[in-house]
């Protein structure tokens, strides 16, 4: 005789699991003039918001890249998620090999772009980042079904709430011929400057650790804003992130140089082979987001010593998924985990959230640009707490569309003249230099 088995009152019938909507809305969102090696951010970015529903009414958000070779992939994909269940996630990487194909602009390997702050760009990793923000929507989607949270269904959280650390930039005050909707940070351009900067995100947020986007400046002016910061904030966690701009002498001056302060030193170097370089003339750990930044590139990484630290990034990684499954190879390896960001929403901001939340050896506050980003598509923002945010317990992601926003945002995508759809550092930097052309590495 076989024992009785409960069955829930109302079990999720698998026919409403089955996507009846997809919808896409690109948006453009205020940035500030954050500088990079490459130039300054746009006064508005692209992004791109994904929206589905499912025949039992449950919806879902995800939020991914809103360049236009992105949205060239994202049609589609959309078209073609109509009819599946969003249980079907495993079967979203081949599903979108065969119905994306390959943008024209992912063909040149190596371009260098704003995709080169974190890598080189291909085909494969475009769509990666396409479908992970349908993987969010149809976890988030999923979620409201049957009433889980995302990170139950990627198999619980390990702990409560998540660390974010304060994202530090060089920055104009105005973007340049006054473009854009002004802030009121002001600029920061100096030590000084920096450091202000620094105590404001930790006085509003409450975030003790502090990472600065370097390869801006000659390595000694970025290694005084870092030894300021160390003054300012002793014994908190530091980290310099020159996006490859520096030569591998360069390079371990500064491991040298900030040694007894930086918790890791972020892609000093272009490359895997000039990483390893380093890696072997110093103890301070290397981290980066550029040269591991798909499956393929793990195993000549981690088996020449280059990284000691991988910043995931579930949109180029493919999904919430495929993140887990990269923190367990680094886990394997003794590789250490953090997060990377680039600009984004606050859907983005809780899938990492809930991602984060489920990786035990998530060992470093992760990046976040969410503070730099006043704008956002959700009825409410999310609010750190002590560097913190919270890990939701409600149905699917915890947030909720405002609609009005939403529209608004996507009236200034509509009535862009093209010149922001896709983002561009170095044309941006260009309306101030006009001369300017991405430098080429290493710079210094
Ligand atoms: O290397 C990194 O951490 C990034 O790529 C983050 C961003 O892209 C940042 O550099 C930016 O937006 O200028
Ligand atoms: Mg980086």
């Amino acid at each position: 005789m076989t024992a009785d088995r409960a069955t829930p009152a109302a079990p999720t019938d698998p026919a409403d699991l089955v996507l009846t909507e997809v919808r896409l809305t690109p948006v453009l969102i205020a940035d500030p003039p954050l500088l990079n090696t490459q130039g300054v951010h746009q006064p508005h970015t692209p992004r791109l918001i994904i929206e589905v529903v499912t025949a039992g009414g449950a919806t879902g958000l995800g939020e991914t890249y809103g360049d236009t070779e992105y949205l060239e992939l994202a049609r589609p994909l959309a078209e073609a998620m109509i009819g599946r269940p969003v249980t079907d996630l495993n079967g979203l990487p081949a599903l979108a090999a065969r119905v994306c194909g390959d943008s024209p602009a992912a063909t040149g390997a190596d371009a260098v772009d704003a995709g080169g702050l974190r890598g080189v760009r291909t085909a494969d990793k475009l769509r990666l980042s396409v479908l992970s923000g349908f993987e969010v929507a149809c976890l988030d989607a999923w979620g409201h079904a049957t009433g889980l949270p995302v990170h139950a269904l990627l198999g619980g959280k390990v702990r409560d709430r998540v660390e974010y650390s304060a994202y530090l930039f060089y920055r104009w005050a105005r973007h340049p011929g006054g473009r854009g909707e002004p802030d009121d940070w002001g600029a920061a351009l100096d030590p000084a400057g920096i450091v202000a900067q620094a105590r404001r995100f930790a006085d509003t947020y409450g975030f003790t650790s502090f990472k600065l986007k370097g390869g801006v400046y000659e390595p000694a002016r970025e290694v005084a804003a870092v030894r300021a910061l160390a003054a300012a904030f002793p014994g908190r966690p530091l980290r310099l992130d020159p996006n490859g701009a520096w030569s591998v002498p360069v390079s371990l001056e500064v491991a040298h140089e900030l040694r007894d302060v930086l918790e890791y030193l972020e892609d000093p170097v272009s490359g895997t082979a000039r990483m390893a370089e380093v890696a072997a003339g110093t103890d301070l750990p290397l981290a980066t987001n550029m040269c591991v930044t798909t499956f393929d590139e793990i195993a000549e990484a981690f088996t020449r010593g280059a990284v000691q630290v991988v910043l995931a990034d579930h949109h180029y990684w493919g999904g919430l998924r495929n993140t887990r499954e990269l923190a367990a190879v680094c886990r394997t390896f003794g590789v250490g985990l953090s997060m990377h960001s680039n600009t984004h929403l606050g859907i983005s901001l809780a899938a990492m959230t809930h991602v984060a939340a489920t990786v035990p050896h998530l060992d470093y506050a992760c990046d976040t640009h969410y503070p730099w980003q006043r704008e956002d598509v959700l009825t409410e923002r999310l609010a750190f707490r002590d560097g913190h945010l919270d890990v939701s317990d409600a149905p699917g992601l915890g947030v909720t569309l405002d609609r009005d926003r939403l529209a608004a945002l996507h009236r200034r995508w509509l009535a862009d003249d093209g010149g922001q759809r896709v983002r561009d550092d170095a044309a941006a930097m260009r309306v101030a230099d006009p001369g300017w052309v991405t430098p080429a590495v290493p710079r210094w």
